[in-house]
């Protein structure tokens, strides 16, 4: 489904990301790890296409994406959700989800200026796919709450709605955990773990090494913008290169 030959990308001269391959399988849940700064991120934005790479290709399902602006990499089922991404201030759980799936319309400003009726009718499709996303994460009840008043751990399920509004076809999820308390974690481990059951292909980056390793079904490693190692979880404990560049002394034991 997903191809990365060799992608690199500098910052100031420096690799963020230098000869970067990995090939993801349909349905697959993969794992991404590595110590702050190993580049992870900067991968996802070149899959999702908000940051250019300098070189390498990235092939979805056959088709050369990497010269593509985000917008077409989303429409092609490429959805990324952001580490630390925000919500919109001052507005509802369901207008959030909404505001996203606004981006995919086809009736353009002038129809929707003039309310005509294909506008309409995709403003209806679009609060229907919103108020399906939600229920997707289990936030139906809390549909027409101000966002910015929910938990955490309730904000980080929204951001997944909004990117399952688009229903991707490969999904990017940039530490989605990061900052929630363990009840938060299982819960949002829980509903990762449900997406992927469905058949979604999601590549997630974790911190935190025993969620992801109770996750993926295969594990990439990242340290100084390079591949070290690509496993199983299994082999990825394993590995001597992952242990003494990231897990540290406390996992290898
Ligand atoms: N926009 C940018 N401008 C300059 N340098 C950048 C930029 N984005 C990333 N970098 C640098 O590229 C390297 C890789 O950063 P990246 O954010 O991809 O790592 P990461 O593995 O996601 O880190 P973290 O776990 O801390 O989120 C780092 O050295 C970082 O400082």
């Amino acid at each position: 489904m997903l191809d990365v030959e060799r992608l690199s990308r500098t910052f100031g001269g420096v690799y963020a990301n230098r000869d970067v391959s990995l090939t993801v399988a349909d349905g697959e849940l993969r794992g991404v790890i590595g110590p702050n700064g190993a580049g992870k991120s900067t991968l996802f934005t070149m899959i999702s296409g908000h940051l250019h790479a300098q070189s390498g290709r990235i092939t979805l399902d056959g088709q050369h994406i990497d010269r593509l602006p985000p917008h077409r990499r989303a429409q092609l089922g490429v959805a990324i959700v952001f580490q630390g991404a925000r919500l919109f201030p001052g507005m509802s759980v369901l207008a959030n989800v909404a505001v996203g799936a606004t981006s995919r319309t086809r009736a353009g400003a002038v129809s929707a200026a003039l309310r005509l009726p294909r506008h309409r009718r995709e403003e209806r499709e679009i609060f229907a796919d919103a108020h399906e996303a939600l229920a997707r994460v289990g936030l139906s009840e809390w549909a027409d709450r101000d966002a910015e008043q929910l938990p955490l751990g309730q904000q980080r399920r929204l951001q997944l709605a909004r990117a399952l509004t688009a229903s991707p076809k490969l999904l990017l999820l940039d530490e989605p955990a990061s900052g929630l308390r363990a009840n938060e974690r299982r819960e949002l481990s829980h509903l990762i773990r449900e997406l992927h059951r469905d058949g979604m292909t999601i590549m997630l980056i974790e911190h935190d090494v025993s969620m992801v390793t109770s996750l993926a079904d295969r594990i990439t490693v990242l340290d100084l913008g390079e591949v070290i190692a690509d496993g199983t979880p299994d082999e990825i404990r394993r590995d001597p290169r992952v242990i003494a560049a990231y897990l540290g002394k406390d996992a290898a034991a």
